[in-house]
């Protein structure tokens, strides 16, 4: 069986980085957030954004053609539903997210993906000069650069994580490396009696958002390294965490879970999980950026599994809410 090619994909998938460099360019732009209250031609938005009319003209027209704006016959440009969360004030607002992914941090590390395959080690250490959570600890720019991206690209799904989990009445639950806390702050403030530990690292919890008067002595913030101490609590949230470290270091972050949880305590390792078959998946992708920066990797669901049984824990339950956010719970086996 043969199937049509349209001719040229192949060079646009090689070129692929100009798509990626054009979104950048455009939220930073803020193009989305000027088209908020109706379409504008390229003259316009360059005069807004003091940017060179044609150029931007050319910009936009290559993101139309993948569904990021679209031009009208009038040569107007109009926010579509894709475009929409690159808007600064959306609900829904990845803004922050797809600025943070064209810092140097996440692009000198995939120049090298070959190496990366080649080795099997990432390249991030190599570049940088340190492992990549302890770089961002110490990079007053780049750390907080990828910790309100992770917040926005979180924030996306923390109400559904939230809603889809029958969290009970009265217990204390703990965000191990939580990062800003969004996550924590929704289950919160949808149950009015749990309490909360934000754990994450010292240059993370800094900039928490629990402190809100709705929240008032409901919860606590504890830093620190998460292989060495964990907050005693009921029930371990472990959100987009397993996919920064290998087996071996997942195994530990169990083990110093289940020494300190309570008795009928419950882990929620939430994560994307990768399918079978050949399907786009968002997992598929960001996999390949754990290779280049870290020792982890997106996982399937029998990886989670075999993890989760190995550490003495049994799955009780697998939710899925989400490409990016599978619940999946584990209690003592
Ligand atoms: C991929 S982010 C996930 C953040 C958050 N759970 C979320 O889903 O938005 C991983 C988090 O683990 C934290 N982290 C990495 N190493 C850590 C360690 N050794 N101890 C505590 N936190 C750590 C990072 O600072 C970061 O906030």
């Amino acid at each position: 069986m043969t199937t049509e090619v349209r001719p040229g994909l192949l060079v646009e998938h090689a070129l692929g980085y100009l798509y990626s460099s054009a979104l950048n360019t455009a939220a930073r732009l803020g193009i989305a957030d000027h088209l908020h209250d109706g379409p504008r031609s390229a003259a316009e938005l360059a005069a807004t954004t003091g940017t060179h009319g044609p150029h931007l003209h050319r910009l936009l027209r290559f993101l139309a053609t993948r569904g990021v704006f679209r031009e009208d016959d009038e040569f107007r440009f109009h926010l579509t539903p894709l475009a929409e969360p690159l808007r600064a004030d959306s609900p829904k607002s990845l803004r922050d997210f797809i600025l943070s992914l064209g810092d140097s941090i996440y692009l000198d590390p995939a120049r090298r993906l070959h190496d990366t395959v080649h080795s099997g080690q990432p390249v991030f250490e190599e570049i940088f000069g340190a492992p990549f959570y302890s770089y961002l600890a110490g990079d007053p720019v780049a750390g907080p650069a990828y910790d309100s991206g992770m917040a926005a690209f979180s924030k996306l799904v923390s109400n559904d994580v939230t809603a889809a989990y029958d969290f009970p009445e009265n217990a204390t639950v703990v965000d191990i490396g939580g990062g800003r806390g969004g996550l924590l702050r929704s289950i919160l403030l949808q149950h009015p009696k749990l309490t909360g530990v934000l754990f994450d690292l010292p240059t993370t919890v800094e900039h928490h958002v629990l402190d809100e008067p709705a929240l008032a002595g409901r919860w606590s913030v504890e830093s620190g390294d998460f292989f060495e101490k964990i907050p005693a609590g009921d029930i371990y949230l472990l959100k987009h965490v397993f996919a920064s470290w290998p087996d071996a270091d997942c195994a530990r972050l169990l083990a110093a879970c289940r020494a300190a949880i309570s008795p009928n305590g419950r882990i929620l390792v939430i994560n994307g999980v990768i399918p079978p078959g050949n399907d786009p998946h968002p997992g598929k992708t960001i996999d390949i950026l754990m290779m280049t920066l870290l020792h982890g990797k997106e996982r399937t669901l029998p990886e989670y599994e075999s993890l989760i049984t190995e550490a003495g824990f049994t799955v009780s339950q697998v939710i899925p809410v989400s490409p990016n956010a599978t619940i999946i719970e584990a209690v003592s086996a």
